[in-house]
């Protein structure tokens, strides 16, 4: 469980990241979403103990992330967007150290790495320096560690940033086999539809708005988006949502896609106040 009251933090320069947020969630995969700079981040370093609040409270399984912060620390794992690996260390060796660092004996951070490196195709290049390994396997590197720690509650920055397409469905499949909580942020779409049983949208701190990505997609129900034309501008790209029996008029013309999350994220994750339009 997933709780905040009034979660609030201003960094040094006066930015407040997190506006009085308020929020729970018992969701086996929760997945944070918003504009760069909305707050998911500073949202996730909170939870996961790395970063003091200013003013409101959070919960992790119950637990307060500030007052019980080592018991908090003892059932996450957390892996970092800017997490950057030790270039001369093997991804063999980070997994197996970090599993050492958790608590776990030697030989069972041995065999639980061994196997974890298998699942996430790493096998071939575990004794490797990692300053060797290409971007996306580094990346590899850190959802292993995850994929190890067997943490009640495991939080991931952006954790398929930079992989290419079949890694990526390799890693959804690997994140939806854990029996760890998940709770993620992402700007892939396809992700948060892939992984997400609750979506938690951010907008400068603020709660926008949660729930499954089924029921908040209702809101287009029946719907299509048009591209070409239309009332909602992003970049130089016109849309607009019309009636699904409306969109015979637009074939031809412009170009229609089928809703998803990321029309949510259109209409509902900027500032703009925007309206369906099917006139
Ligand atoms: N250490 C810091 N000092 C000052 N401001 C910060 C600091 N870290 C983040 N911020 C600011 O807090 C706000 C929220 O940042 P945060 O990193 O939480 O956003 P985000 O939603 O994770 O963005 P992104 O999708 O780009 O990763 C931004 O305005 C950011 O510039």
């Amino acid at each position: 469980m997933i709780e905040a009251k009034n979660l609030t933090k201003v960094y040094g320069d006066g930015t407040k990241a997190l506006d009085s947020l308020t929020f729970s969630s018992s969701s086996k995969s929760l997945t944070l979403l918003g504009k760069n700079g909305a707050g998911k981040t500073t949202f996730m370093r909170i939870l996961s103990t790395q970063l003091m609040p200013t003013s409101g409270s959070a919960l992790v399984e119950g637990y307060d992330v500030v007052k019980d912060a080592k018991k908090v620390r003892k059932i996450v794992s957390s892996i970092p967007q800017e997490a950057k690996p030790v270039g001369i260390s093997s991804p063999y060796e980070h997994v197996a150290m970090y599993l050492t660092s958790r608590g776990l004996s030697i030989s069972e951070a041995i065999s639980r790495s061994r196997s974890v490196l298998k699942d996430v195709g790493l096998w071939e290049v575990k004794d490797k320096p990692t300053d060797s390994l290409s971007g996306g396997m580094k990346r590899k590197v850190f959802v292993a560690m995850a994929l190890a720690s067997d943490a009640e509650v495991v939080f991931l920055d952006e954790p398929t940033t930079g992989l290419d397409p079949l890694s990526r469905m390799e890693v959804w499949s690997i994140l939806k086999s854990m029996e760890s909580k998940l709770v993620l942020t992402t700007h892939y779409m396809e992700e948060a539809q892939e992984l997400a049983d609750e979506l938690l949208m951010i907008n400068r701190g603020k709660l926008v708005m949660s729930g499954s990505p089924s029921s908040l997609l209702k809101k287009f129900e029946g719907m299509v988006r048009v591209e070409g034309t239309g009332e909602i501008r992003v970049g130089r790209t016109m849309i607009k949502y019309v009636r699904k029996d409306e969109a015979s008029y637009y074939v031809g013309k412009y170009i229609i896609k089928p809703i998803s999350l990321e029309d949510l994220f259109i209409m509902y994750a900027g500032d703009q106040e925007l309206t369906y339009d099917s006139s």
